[in-house]
């Protein structure tokens, strides 16, 4: 057996025998490194922990995590409001018994993960390696919060010395440092799956929608890609952290498959009392000049469909928020966010917690909020399972992060994908209103589609049918 430097994990080992075995702890150790590329980080993970990797990053960048292997894994088909609480249960089972080792009380071990959009849907083969609730903690996990870089250790006292060694010796590969051009695989094949019945789904839902049914439904569409080789998880995040700003860039490995986004939308962020969202709703192409692209954000600010589809997600937001904070405040008009492909409509909702409502209980108020399911939630999820003929999977559903003190982030897993070594489904929806037109809601997904296909080297094509 390959020995480990001594004196390097001295304290780590101090830690590690100090432990009462007497029962099953967590040990998770953190250290502070010098700063990584976390991509590069991801990538040397390969080697190892390839289908147990995830990357992280919030919008403004200054909080990036990647895990990689598999400590624990929290999975769950529930179908209720408990696939919320269990996983919440669980986690809190594993930090009463826990002995956590860090220089900085805010860095340590996280659960990431994720859960589909709707737990009632039944699952397709489409999505059959993703359970409808899934979280890892994993066994080594790069932090890089504001320029400062952590690794932390997670392991069970029942794990072997040999185990949690051998994982040590990884560290200096792991750690290595280098300058990668990630090859791309070229796109052999492109179908849009039943566009015309989609077109015709939002008819039906119009109609109900004007028989006072429901205000608000989305609905969404996939896309499927054949490449001639197996897809680079790498050289997507690469591109897609380069050409989405101001987005949430995530992977979230399972064996072979790879669910995977750049998305402008956060669902929710808890810090101690404070909570934040964000309504996002309402769509419009990007202009190719500069006085065309603020011409079409007048017309979209002033636009009285997405105006509608915008307010039903305030509404919704900030309503369940009052239910549990003292105090709400929510942006007093839309503003723009502004992507690539597309600009949005936002209002920024910020709450102070007046309980002790943890993350997943506000996840589960808030899922799925009108941007992605509709308004009322109830009608709006079951006309979906009717008139939807895809498997959203995990499109759409909450994905982020949670810490050992009950803090956490969740973005909604929109722009994304899922890869299948040469495969890869896309998905995009939109929000359909009495006013919606089947046309412009199809090319306000085709615009949706853009930033996941250029990532995947498919933008030619899909614009050479334009
Ligand atoms: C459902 C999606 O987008 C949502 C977020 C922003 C704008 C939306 C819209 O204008 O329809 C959607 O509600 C998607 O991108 O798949
Ligand atoms: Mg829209």
């Amino acid at each position: 057996m390959v020995t480990l430097q001594k004196s390097k994990w001295k304290h780590f080992w101090n830690g590690w025998d100090s432990l009462n075995r007497s029962k099953e702890v967590l040990y998770s150790y953190t250290k502070k490194i010098s700063e990584i590329n976390p991509l590069q980080f991801f990538h040397n993970g390969s080697a190892n922990f390839k289908g147990q990797r995830f990357f992280w990053t919030n919008r403004a960048r200054n909080e990036m995590i990647v895990g990689l292997g598999i400590t624990l894994q929290f999975s769950s088909n529930e179908n209720g409001k408990e696939r919320y609480l269990e996983i919440e249960k669980r986690w809190k089972q594993i930090v009463a018994n826990s002995f956590c080792h860090s220089p900085n009380s805010h860095i340590g071990p996280y659960m990431f993960g994720g859960f589909s959009f709707d737990p009632k849907r039944e699952r397709t083969p489409l999505w059959e390696k993703f359970a409808h609730t899934e979280f890892v903690l994993p066994t080594v996990m790069l932090t890089i919060k504001d320029d400062e870089a952590f690794l932390t250790y997670n392991f069970f006292t029942d794990t072997s010395k040999e185990k949690v060694n051998q994982t040590l010796l990884l560290e200096e590969a792991l750690l290595k440092d280098g300058t990668h051009s990630y090859g791309s695989s070229e796109l052999s094949s492109f179908l849009e799956m039943d566009p015309i019945e989609w077109k015709q789904s939002i008819e039906e839902v119009k109609r109900r929608i004007v028989a006072g049914h429901m205000d608000k439904v989305v609905l969404a569409r996939e896309l499927r890609t054949k490449f001639l080789d197996s897809i680079n998880v790498e050289s997507v995040l690469s591109i897609l952290l380069e050409e989405q700003p101001s987005c949430y860039v995530f992977a979230f490995e399972r064996e072979d498959n790879c669910f995977i986004g750049a998305s402008p939308e956060q669902l929710v962020q808890k810090e101690s009392e404070i909570v934040k969202s964000m309504c996002l709703a309402g769509s419009i192409a990007r202009g190719k000049t500069i006085a065309e692209d603020e011409n079409l954000g007048d017309t979209l600010l002033s636009d009285s469909k997405n105006l509608q589809e915008h307010d039903f997600v305030v509404q919704m937001i900030s309503n369940s928020l009052k239910a549990v904070c003292q105090q709400v405040t929510t942006g007093d008009r839309p503003k723009l966010y502004k992507l690539k492909h597309i600009q949005h409509l936002f209002t920024s909702v910020i709450g102070e917690l007046k309980d002790d409502v943890s993350i997943f209980q506000l996840i589960e108020r808030l899922h799925p909020t009108p941007a992605l399911g509709g308004y009322p939630k109830e009608i709006s999820l079951e006309t979906i399972r009717e008139v939807e003929v895809l498997d959203r999977g995990w499109y759409a559903g909450p994905i982020g992060w949670m810490n050992l003190k009950g803090d956490g982030e969740f973005a909604v897993a929109i722009r994304s994908a899922l890869l299948q070594e040469k495969e890869a489904s896309l998905f995009a929806g939109c929000g359909i209103v009495e006013n919606s037109d089947p046309e412009s809601e199809y090319e306000e997904t085709r615009i949706k589609f853009k930033p996941m296909l250029s990532a995947l080297g498919g933008i030619r094509h899909h614009d050479s049918n334009e």
